[in-house]
């Protein structure tokens, strides 16, 4: 099978395009996210037909669980659709499990460097992101972790999150908190965690434990969680410069009630591949 190696501020993926799912694409996820024993990635993702839109992208975790949205992944595809000519134009449409995702590509001779995407609008009532909270305002709880309480606001982003500010996120120990936060039962999906320090009203630190693949370089939907929840806490306004580990990412609440994200997509290598034994 041919594939394409590609990444988004180090957030990487296998992508893949066919006309439908293989049989068992989280086993695939499994083998070829290995980075010992496989390409190494934190997710695979399809790149397949669609009847609602110009593309569809389906994405799978490196543990083979399967994501219903992903912002790193979705300008990666942006980018792949434009430049292997499946899509002329440089405004497209992108269908996820979370819905249609409309993007603009910012394209220097035939290259696409820079993508924004619609990422819709947040989902805020605690059924649907999902968290066990009380429905009614600000979807904001408490949550035990390696020893102790901490404070998180939830925000669906398609996909669920939980953010929580902290004052110095490099001594945060993302890797003991998140593992933990992921699988509390207040989530029953489990979550992706992010860890938030305000620099100031357009400018965070942010780093992510991901649900299904651990700590990345970058995570597109949790950026725009944590600016959601920024708001939604009177901690930063609504255009704000995401700083992550493999660069930044600029993220804006817009009045109209949607986030926008912009950010670069990037080919690294192509290659062919077996099934696994
Ligand atoms: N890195 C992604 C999110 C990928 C899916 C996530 N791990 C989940 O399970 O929801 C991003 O850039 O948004």
């Amino acid at each position: 099978m041919k594939f394409v190696k590609m990444h988004g501020l180090g957030n990487d993926f296998v992508v893949v395009e066919g006309h439908a799912l293989p049989v068992d694409p989280g086993a695939l996820a499994r083998n070829w996210c290995d980075r010992h024993f496989g390409i190494g990635a934190d997710g695979l993702v399809f790149v397949l037909p669609s009847d609602r839109a110009d593309v569809q992208m389906r994405i799978f975790n490196a543990d083979g669980s399967e994501a219903e949205q992903c912002g790193n992944a979705v300008r990666c595809v942006g980018k792949y659709a434009f430049e292997r000519g499946l899509v002329r134009r440089r405004d497209l449409v992108v269908e996820t499990l979370a819905g249609l995702q409309r993007i603009v590509l910012g394209v220097n001779g035939s290259r696409v460097e820079e993508v924004t995407v619609d990422m819709g609008e947040p989902i805020l009532e605690p059924g649907r992101i999902p968290v066990a909270l009380a429905e009614g305002g600000t979807p904001s709880g408490r949550v035990e972790a390696a020893g102790r309480e901490w404070a998180f606001t939830a925000v669906s982003m398609g996909n669920p999150h939980a953010v929580i500010f902290v004052d110095d996120v490099e001594g945060t120990d993302v890797r003991g908190v998140g593992s933990e936060v992921e699988t509390n039962p207040l989530f029953p999906n489990r979550v992706n965690v992010e860890f938030v320090e305000t620099l100031g009203p357009g400018e965070i630190r942010l780093r992510v434990w991901e649900r299904g693949c651990g700590e990345t370089l970058a995570c597109g939907t949790g950026a725009c969680a944590a600016v959601v929840a920024g708001v939604l806490e009177g901690r930063s306004g609504r255009k704000v410069q995401v700083h992550l580990p493999g660069g930044t990412l600029k993220i804006e609440w817009a009045e109209d009630g949607r986030v926008y994200m912009t950010g670069p997509a990037v080919e690294v290598f192509r290659g062919e591949i077996g099934q696994p034994d």
